[in-house]
């Protein structure tokens, strides 16, 4: 028997969820692994803010881990899910809103005419994306090495748990239990920005392996850059011995750019294009929606036209489509240049409350992305982020949360403005950081008492 009363305290929402659902959480980044105390227990989002079950309102730099891009139902996407939902929640059958949703995003893409990006395919979460996308490149090269990058993200399918960055990194742990060895062996693991590792790789397993899998830009050990040209160096490099670059934009795909981090530098000056492409997030406005974009030539090796398998009984879903349809609608070039501002008043604002608190860090954008390391120097790999002081992020985000702001939970997750951080909201975070940085400062490592 279940009780219906809905907890008024987090305290209490969190010992009900833990007896019922493991850990309390359904995706382990939530539990506050490496900030301890209780996580919040939502129950509403509107704009820039967030509201736990006792009431209390926060300003939100969470943003859902990034769909928020135009801040927490706006009416616009409500209006348009509820037209959706009154048509029928999901019909396992094609719709009209899928093409509007793939002709948007194809056409977003045509950055300078050098997209290649000729097909979608819709999923529902990242992971599938990315999923896919490397059952795409095996298929196409008959070929079954992946080279990922240490502290990237991909999702949590077996082959791409290995040194991955987000909830991972933020428990510490080295990859899964329960992949099984020979899957874990198909995938080498790299440093990131190191291009003499990447040659060897190749030089060593150049026939053998199928795709580079790459965050566009990392977000997920921290904001990892990557420097200038190594993008363009992965797809040549791929390119030369027959295999496939796969550009993971789950995280930054509309999100820090119409066209994502590839716009980004494209706008740039940049050449390079990546065979596949892995979206979420943004693309389904806060509902379950991802996609895997690519040349017609790989895409149509995906069933029923060619011999590479994917489905899905929700995949598509209406009302996920209709939401991320409205969100990309909605984002144009003012919603862009506003959020570049929040972030960048933000991630200043950060940057002077701990320069006057004397504590030592660096603030690393990828665009309105941006994380705080707890170190005196760039970082440019998963061991440098690995390396900072980290324990003084659970002081600052106590700090932060105890005045009303919603910092991620872990120093391994990216910051993430909206386009309805208004001046408002963006005080609230200002007046809170020269606190933060003072317990930072103040803040003593767990193994010191
Ligand atoms: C870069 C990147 N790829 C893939 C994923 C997996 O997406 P999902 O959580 O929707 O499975 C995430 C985040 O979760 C991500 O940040
Ligand atoms: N860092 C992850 C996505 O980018 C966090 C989302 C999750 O795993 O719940």
């Amino acid at each position: 028997m279940s009780t219906t009363l809905i907890p008024t305290d987090n305290v209490e929402a969190a010992a009900r969820a833990r007896a019922v659902i493991p850990g309390g959480v359904n995706s382990p980044v939530r539990a506050f692994g490496s900030v301890g105390g209780t996580p919040l227990s939502i129950v509403g989002a509107h704009g820039a803010y967030v509201r736990d079950v006792s009431g209390r309102e926060y300003v939100d730099l969470v943003a859902s881990w990034g769909p928020a891009l135009l801040g927490h139902a706006h009416p616009g996407v409500v209006a348009a899910v509820q037209e959706a939902a009154a048509r029928g929640l999901s019909f396992g059958a094609s719709t009209p809103g899928e093409t509007l949703l793939a002709e948007e995003v194809i056409g977003r893409l045509r950055v300078a005419d050098a997209s290649e990006i000729e097909r979608l395919r819709l999923v529902s979460t990242g992971t599938e994306a990315t999923m896919t996308a490397i059952r795409i490149a095996r298929g196409a090269t008959q070929r079954d090495l992946i080279v990922k990058f240490s502290g990237h993200y991909h999702g949590h399918s077996d082959g791409l748990l290995a040194e991955s960055g987000s909830g991972v990194a933020t428990l510490g742990l080295p990859g899964s239990a329960g992949v099984p060895a020979d899957i874990a062996a198909l995938t080498l693991v790299l440093p990131y920005n190191d291009r003499a590792a990447i040659a060897e790789a190749f030089a060593l397993h150049g026939d053998r392996i199928a795709a580079v899998i790459t965050e566009a830009a990392g977000a997920n050990a921290g904001i990892l850059l990557p420097e200038d040209g190594f993008n363009a160096f992965l797809a040549e490099t791929a390119h030369a011995h027959g295999a496939l670059l796969i550009s993971d934009e789950v995280l930054t795909g509309f999100r820090v750019d119409p066209a994502g981090w590839w716009g980004l530098e494209h706008r740039a000056g940049a050449s390079w294009t990546p065979d596949l492409v892995t979206f979420g997030k943004v693309i389904g406005g806060g509902m379950p929606l991802a996609g895997i974009g690519g040349r017609r030539d790989l895409m149509e090796l995906l069933a029923p036209l060619g011999p590479v398998y994917q489905a899905g009984t929700l995949s598509g879903n209406p009302l996920a489509v209709a939401a991320g349809l409205a969100t990309l609608r909605l984002a144009d070039d003012a919603v862009y240049a506003h959020v570049d501002r929040a972030a960048a008043a933000v991630s200043r604002a950060a940057g002077e409350a701990l320069d006057a608190a004397g504590v030592a860090h660096v603030v690393t954008h990828a665009g309105s992305l941006f994380s705080i390391a707890f170190r005196d120097r760039p970082v440019r790999d998963y061991d440098d982020a690995r390396a900072q002081e980290g324990w003084r992020y659970r002081a600052f985000f106590h700090a932060m949360l105890d005045a009303g702001v919603s910092l991620p939970p872990s120093v391994f997750e990216a910051w993430f403005l909206t386009a309805a951080h208004d001046d408002e909201a963006l005080e609230k975070i200002l007046a809170a950081l020269p606190k933060a940085a003072a317990a930072a400062a103040s803040a003593t490592p767990p193994d010191v008492v």
